[in-house]
């Protein structure tokens, strides 16, 4: 199981987030990466431990204020990128743009999606794997994987029925390692999360907790 862990922009210390997911990497073996805000990619890379982005824009080098160009994204460290979210939602043309830009910038990629029909909507256009996350199980702590398993077991197939080769992962709510062993039950083979680490009093103890059905 991948443990992908997107900070969104909580107020959380990164780089200690950082140290402790490589960490928990280096002693158990599992993949474990972190997805900081973009000014933060370079010291979190640093630290050794996978770093993602959140987002890379639909562009290629040239006149695009503002945007978080692949390439970019790429040279500050980053390995993959998170592509499209339930909370910065993206038109597919976009999502497909930005595929082809973190493809350019070797990223591998994880197109997020919130449910199993946008899930094969998303494995069309290519990506390593889609994450489905439904909206209103994010940040309540209450895991997708227990609370509404079908979406994730649906996904599953959505995927499939129409590019086996992209991954399944699953998000919203996982914080604990009961709740990545239910994932990888129902055929996810990452999770996606953010509160329960982010937002954890002691991040080390939360990515050990919930990496332990592994270790
Ligand atoms: O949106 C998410 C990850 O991208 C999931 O958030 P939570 O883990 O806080 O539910």
């Amino acid at each position: 199981m991948f443990v992908l862990v997107n900070l969104k922009a909580y107020p959380c210390d990164p780089v200690e987030i950082a140290e402790a997911a490589a960490d928990v990497s280096d002693e158990t073996g599992v993949r474990i990466a972190v997805a900081p805000q973009a000014a933060h990619l370079s010291a979190v890379a640093e630290t050794g431990v996978e770093t993602w982005a959140q987002h890379v824009s639909p562009v290629e080098h040239g006149s695009h204020t503002g945007s978080t160009l692949a390439e970019a994204v790429a040279d500050a460290g980053a390995e993959g990128t998170l592509i499209n979210h339930s909370e910065a939602r993206r038109k597919l043309a976009d999502i497909d743009a930005s595929l082809g830009a973190a493809e350019r910038a070797d990223l591998e990629t994880v197109v997020c999606a919130n449910n199993p029909d946008q899930v094969g909507a998303a494995a069309a256009l290519g990506p390593d794997a889609v994450a489905v996350e439904p909206p209103e199980l994010i940040g309540t702590g209450t895991p997708v994987s227990k609370a509404d398993p079908d979406i994730v077991t649906d996904a599953v197939e959505a995927a499939a029925a129409v590019d086996e080769s992209v991954d399944v992962f699953c998000g919203a709510g996982i914080s604990t390692g009961d709740d990545l062993d239910a994932a990888a039950d129902l055929g996810a083979t990452g999770v996606l999360l953010a509160s329960g680490v982010a937002k954890a009093d002691d991040p080390r103890a939360a990515l050990e907790d919930l990496v332990e059905p592994l270790a």
